[in-house]
Order: C-alpha cells, then sequence, then structure tokens
C-alpha cells in the first residue's frame, strides 16, 4: 500500500502541494487528474523519490521512502516512473533500450524478457531500429517498456499516451493495464484524456491548485459528478437549474453532461440553436436557454438560429447531485 501523509511541498516560495492525504491498495489503478499547473507531475515526481520533502512523510507498505537525499540512485528501487520527456538512449536500438537494466547472466531469459514487452507496446518490428530513428509517439512506447522491463510494483505514469496516435492508442492501452492488472503492478496516471481513465482506473484522485478534492471511485465520480471543476475535467458539462426543468421552485443546480440531454418534439423547454460542431457520430450543439449557453449531442446538423425541443430524463433530474 503507498500512504501519501500531511505532504505539502514548493519549489521555491509558492506552495505547489498543500497537506496532500491518501493511500492506495496493491494492484490498483489511480488517475491523477487536475487542470494544468495543479501540481500532478510534482506529486509523481515526490512519490518516486526525485523531489525532496521537508513537510510530510511517504510510505510503501511499512517502508518510509525517504527521497533524493538518501538515495544514491535517483527514484526508489520498486518504483518507475515514465516522465512526459523520455530518457532513452538515443544511439542504441530499440532492444537494446528497454533491455538496459536486465541482467545479462541469462541471456535467453532477457531475450525473452524484451519480446514480451515489444509485444505490449506494439514494437517488435522495431527491435532492431535506433531510437534516434523513431517517431515521438515510438519512443514514448519504448520507453513505457522500458519503465515495464523490471516488473516495478508501483508505475508512475505521466501523459503516458500524449505523442500516440489515436490508433495505436486504444490498443495500447488495452495491453497495458491488461498486462499492469495480471502482474498485480499498481499505476499512477496523470492524464488530462477522459479515455484514460474511465476504463482502466479504479479510483480518481483530483487535484485543483495543489490540494486534493477528492478520491473517489472512477465510474461512481463520472457518474454522479458533485462539482463543476471536477465534471468539466471530463469534457463539456452544463449547470442546469432544476426549476427550468421541473416544477420544482428552488434554486438548486446539478451537472448534466451534453449526451443526457435528449430533444423532444413534445418537451416543453426550447431552446435556440448557436453553433454546432461535428464531432463525428454526433454534433455538439451549442443552444442558448434563458440567456445561458447549453451544450448537447445531435446526431444532425441543426441550423441556428432554429428553435428546439429538449429535455432531461427525469432519473437524472431526481437523483443527480445537487450543487
Ligand atoms: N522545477 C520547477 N521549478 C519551479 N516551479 C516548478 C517546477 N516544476 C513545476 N513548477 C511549477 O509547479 C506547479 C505545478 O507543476 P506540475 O508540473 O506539477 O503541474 P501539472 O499538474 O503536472 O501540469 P501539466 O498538467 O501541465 O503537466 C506549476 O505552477 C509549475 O509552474
Amino acid at each position: 500500500m503507498l500512504t501519501v501523509q500531511n505532504v505539502s511541498f514548493a519549489y521555491n516560495t509558492q506552495p505547489v502541494l498543500k497537506n496532500i492525504n491518501f493511500t492506495i491498495e496493491k494492484g490498483q489503478h489511480i488517475a491523477l487528474i487536475g487542470a494544468s499547473g495543479c501540481g500532478k507531475s510534482t506529486l509523481l515526481k515526490i512519490i518516486y523519490g526525485t523531489l525532496n520533502v521537508k513537510e510530510g512523510e511517504l510510505y510503501w507498505d511499512s517502508k518510509k521512502l525517504l527521497g533524493p537525499l538518501f538515495n544514491l540512485v535517483p527514484g526508489e528501487e520498486n518504483m518507475k516512473y515514465l516522465s512526459q520527456g523520455f530518457e532513452l538512449q538515443p544511439y542504441r536500438n530499440v532492444s537494446e533500450n528497454i533491455g538496459q537494466y536486465l541482467s545479462n547472466f541469462e541471456p535467453e531469459l532477457k531475450q525473452g524478457r524484451v519480446e514480451e514487452l515489444l509485444e505490449i507496446v506494439e514494437m517488435t518490428s522495431f527491435a532492431n531500429t535506433k531510437v534516434e530513428n523513431l517517431s515521438g509517439g515510438q519512443k514514448q512506447r519504448v520507453a513505457l517498456a522500458k519503465a515495464l522491463a523490471k516488473r516495478p510494483e508501483l508505475l508512475l505514469l505521466d501523459e503516458p499516451f500524449g505523442n500516440i496516435d489515436n490508433f495505436r492508442r486504444s490498443s495500447l492501452r488495452r495491453n497495458l493495464f491488461r498486462y499492469l492488472k495480471r502482474n498485480k503492478i499498481t499505476s499512477i496516471t496523470a492524464t488530462h484524456d477522459k479515455t484514460d481513465i474511465l476504463s482502466y482506473t479504479d479510483q480518481t484522485i483530483v487535484i485543483q491548485r495543489g490540494e486534493i478534492l477528492t478520491q473517489k471511485d472512477t465510474i461512481s465520480l463520472y457518474q454522479n459528478p458533485t462539482d463543476y471543476y471536477i465534471a468539466s475535467l471530463f469534457g463539456e458539462v452544463n449547470r442546469i437549474q432544476l426549476s427550468s426543468f421541473t416544477t420544482l421552485d428552488n434554486k438548486d443546480t446539478i451537472l448534466v453532461y451534453p449526451h443526457e440531454i435528449k430533444t423532444d418534439p413534445n418537451a416543453t423547454i426550447k431552446v435556440r440553436v448557436k453553433n454546432t460542431y461535428f464531432n463525428g457520430n454526433y454534433y455538439l450543439t451549442e443552444a442558448i436557454l434563458d440567456n445561458t449557453i447549453l451544450f448537447f449531442n445531435h446526431p444532425y446538423k441543426l441550423k441556428a438560429p432554429e428553435m428546439i425541443r429538449i429535455t432531461i430524463p427525469d432519473e437524472i433530474l431526481k437523483n443527480r447531485h445537487r450543487i
């Protein structure tokens, strides 16, 4: 189990992380989300042990993590941190990079392990290619394989799929998280991409301006958002005044995602279409209701300033968290 207790941190005088507390059970996959600059990478580096913490303590099970002043080699031995820069050796080939820290005593074992890792990151055909000749996304995949090579107990991933095209991204994510679960490797993934989070993480930790806002299981965090900041990290979201959609005469507001708003010719609420944005299998439609902007998904391109009737399912109106 990873325990982070009362950790605060500043690079200079300005606090970057404030009184951070959480625990993570072994084998769990955690998403770390929050606006750019909120402190995600800093937290990963603190856990890995490359930044010195003066306030607070960290433990892996009962072992205290002492940080860079006490470790001869930077970083905790049982962890790997995959940073946004890749730290690969450009003049060596992909296999050599992946196997760099593996023992040479049993070459066949090493070879087998490198081949297994090449398959996970779908780079088998590049085994003998020099890293300097790879694209950014390919380098990222090699760095990932290298991070996995010595079977870390805790893998810290900083925007791990940032440079990887959509085509590869989905299969890589599936391969990686399946491998991690099967091998009971705990992971923390700092990301801005909701598709990294929703299918692959058990829990999500949300950071806002250096503080933990919540730590919750990912699905319920998404399905019943309690806070506009949190919901907007998953994409577009609407603040809906309940009195606009029900006969309730109160000022309660709920958060509703665009896909949850339906058009219905029999509905009573009319909105004026302002803009539409093509999104593949639907148009994200921007409309105006009582002087406020609202987003909903629609299968066709609606024409501004068309009036259209919309509704929100009763179940959402009844059960969604009031804010
Ligand atoms: N080496 C450094 N020296 C001084 N300030 C730093 C340093 N690294 C980061 N910061 C500052 O600390 C804050 C947190 O940065 P951090 O990189 O942890 O954010 P982040 O949430 O990972 O951002 P992003 O999502 O954009 O990667 C930012 O205000 C950043 O400018």
